[in-house]
């Protein structure tokens, strides 16, 4: 599904308007009748007997003050609260708001005193859903004053809140709360989603995501540019490599994973791990000699390549040779987990960068090697995938995390065209973005997988299927699905609280399997 800024989304309806002949109140009609549809469930669910409008001076807004005489036309008590004084709606906007009073209906002005929303506390027993029409995706700046305190109440009651398109505050283009949002049960977004509806901490705000067609031209929204894709669970069916009846190891191909040290086998095993869950041929680890016991021990199924040691972590210059000759048997390298700090193992990373000569994914320690080295990423041979946390990203930009939190698609897409690497953004929603300018904005997983080991896991299972031969960029974004699918399918059995990177390892095959039987998996409209 195609994910849009609120410019695209603009564009969309512009064009609908003057070339495909739809009124503008048409498109309102139609958004204000699925809100009214959404809402009149949530009354019938929750046993509610009226719904509070809050409405602002634009089309959001408008949309609020349609919905208002849908509500009313089925019998529900309606109240509405204008934000803006109606000599400042939009044209639609003044219209539906016209429409409304000849309907019979009342308005009444926001006048942000306390004994007002005391009053309104008490409307229906205090049994109402309040509809959030306040800011769409025209919001341009920070909320403050009358919007700011209206908002504050609504989240303060205990109401279930339905959004119009988005919750307001939000910004459509990169999910940034701008100071305050409201912090919705529901929200119903039209056309298409906006980054803001996807993108962390904005997703976060929405409560269950659906979203709505308005009647939009479905040619105008095949064509329509979008500036990120969410993919849906026939995507990950469709771009997972097929396996030939007649296979042998080599057709899935032979992957090097260069990772651990002292301290820090576990990353490296786990790494290797989800690797192997995910249908490589062959997996060799390159190790350190002193370790090698360690992976003999635990890794039964991946052969180990035992390295002479380097004085500061890394490898001697021969194991660094015999690392090269291992590489150059393999279709693709995983590099970082557990490395650690020694400054040894930079020799290793840059050596690994200037000969690129298969695609590579570098994580964890090594990305902080890159820092301030950001010059070795120049003139690849071969497709490069960085797998930062928003941390890590932060010292790779010179940012600060909050900045990279607040836009993390723009972050991610600008790292990836300027450093010339696939970026994958972790965190709620990672962000994979690519050199020419592509990105997805990952849908599954949940907050239990912030542990450690967890990125090690997914830095395997990306190796993985860039060895089974996938594009970067889709191995990338498949690898990050399946590894956010593995943590929900493990949620579902332990609860998030008790997950490890171990369970989300062991709930990798059951993911699997049901993408292999194409058994339906539970995912809501949004994708
Ligand atoms: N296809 C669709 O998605 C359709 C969407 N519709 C709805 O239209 C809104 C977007 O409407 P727009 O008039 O462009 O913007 P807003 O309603 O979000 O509000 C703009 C309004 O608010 C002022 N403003 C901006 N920031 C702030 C702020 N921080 N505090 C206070 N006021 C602010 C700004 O100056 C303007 O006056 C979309 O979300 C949908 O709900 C159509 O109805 C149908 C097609
Ligand atoms: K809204």
């Amino acid at each position: 599904m195609k994910i849009l800024t609120s410019q695209q989304m603009k564009q969309v309806d512009d064009t609908a308007i003057r070339e495909y002949m739809m009124p503008s109140v048409l498109l309102m009609e139609r958004a204000a009748m699925a809100i009214a549809v959404a809402g009149k469930k949530m009354l019938t669910f929750e046993g509610l007997s009226g719904v509070l409008i809050c409405c602002g001076p634009g089309n959001n807004g408008g949309d609020g003050l349609a919905a208002a005489r849908h509500f009313h036309e089925m019998g529900i008590p309606v109240r509405i609260l204008l934000l803006a004084a109606p000599e400042t709606f939009t044209h639609d906007t003044l219209a539906n708001y016209h429409m409304a009073l000849k309907w019979g209906l009342e308005t009444e002005f926001y006048e942000d005193r306390k004994d007002q929303l005391e009053a309104l506390e008490n409307w229906q027993s205090g049994q109402f859903l309040i509809v959030d029409a306040i800011l769409g995706t025209g919001l341009s700046r920070q909320v403050s004053g009358r919007a700011y305190n209206l908002i504050q109440w609504i989240n303060r009651h205990p109401s279930p809140v339905l959004a119009v398109d988005i919750p307001s505050g939000i910004h459509g283009d990169t999910g940034k709360v701008m100071a305050i949002a409201v912090d919705a049960t529901k929200t119903v977004s039209f056309g298409l989603p906006k980054v803001g509806n996807v993108c962390f901490p904005g997703a976060e705000y929405n409560g269950s995501l659906s979203v709505a067609d308005i009647g939009l031209p479905p040619e105008l929204l095949i064509k329509a540019p979008c500036v990120a894709r969410r993919l849906s669970v026939a995507d990950i069916i469709d771009l997972l490599p097929d396996r030939p009846r007649n296979a042998h190891k080599g057709t899935f191909g032979s992957l090097l994973v260069i990772a651990g040290s002292t301290g820090y086998t576990g990353a490296a095993i786990m790494a290797v791990r989800g690797a192997l869950l995910s249908g490589t041929g062959l997996i060799n680890i390159a190790v350190k000699e002193s370790l090698n016991h360690i992976f003999e021990q635990t890794l039964w199924e991946a052969i180990t390549t035992p390295l002479k040691e380097g004085e500061d972590g890394g490898f001697s210059a021969e194991g660094i040779k015999r690392m090269h000759e291992q590489k150059s048997r393999s279709q693709a390298v995983v590099a970082g987990p557990g490395w650690g700090s020694g400054k040894g193992w930079s020799e290793v990373l840059e050596g690994l960068l200037s000969q690129a000569d298969c695609p590579m994914v570098l994580d964890a320690d090594a990305l902080n090697l890159l820092v301030g080295r950001l010059h070795w990423l120049k003139e690849l041979k071969s497709p490069v995938i960085i797998t930062p946390h928003p941390g890590e990203m932060a010292r790779l930009t010179g940012m600060s995390i909050e900045a990279v939190n607040n836009n993390r698609l723009k972050t991610a897409l600008e790292a990836a065209k300027q450093w010339g690497v696939h970026v994958v953004l972790k965190g709620a929603g990672t962000i994979i973005a690519s050199p020419d300018g592509k990105a997805v904005i990952n849908s599954t997983g949940n907050e239990g997988m912030a542990k450690a080991g967890s990125g090690d896991v997914l830095a395997g299972i990306v190796g993985s299927l860039l060895a089974q031969g996938m594009q970067a960029f889709q191995a990338a974004a498949v690898a990050c699905w399946i590894h956010g699918k593995a943590g929900d399918v493990a949620a579902d059995v332990i609860g998030k609280r008790s997950i490890t990177a171990v369970d989300i390892i062991n709930a990798l095959p059951e993911v699997y399997r049901r993408l292999e039987t194409r058994e339906g998996f539970n995912e809501n409209h949004a994708g």
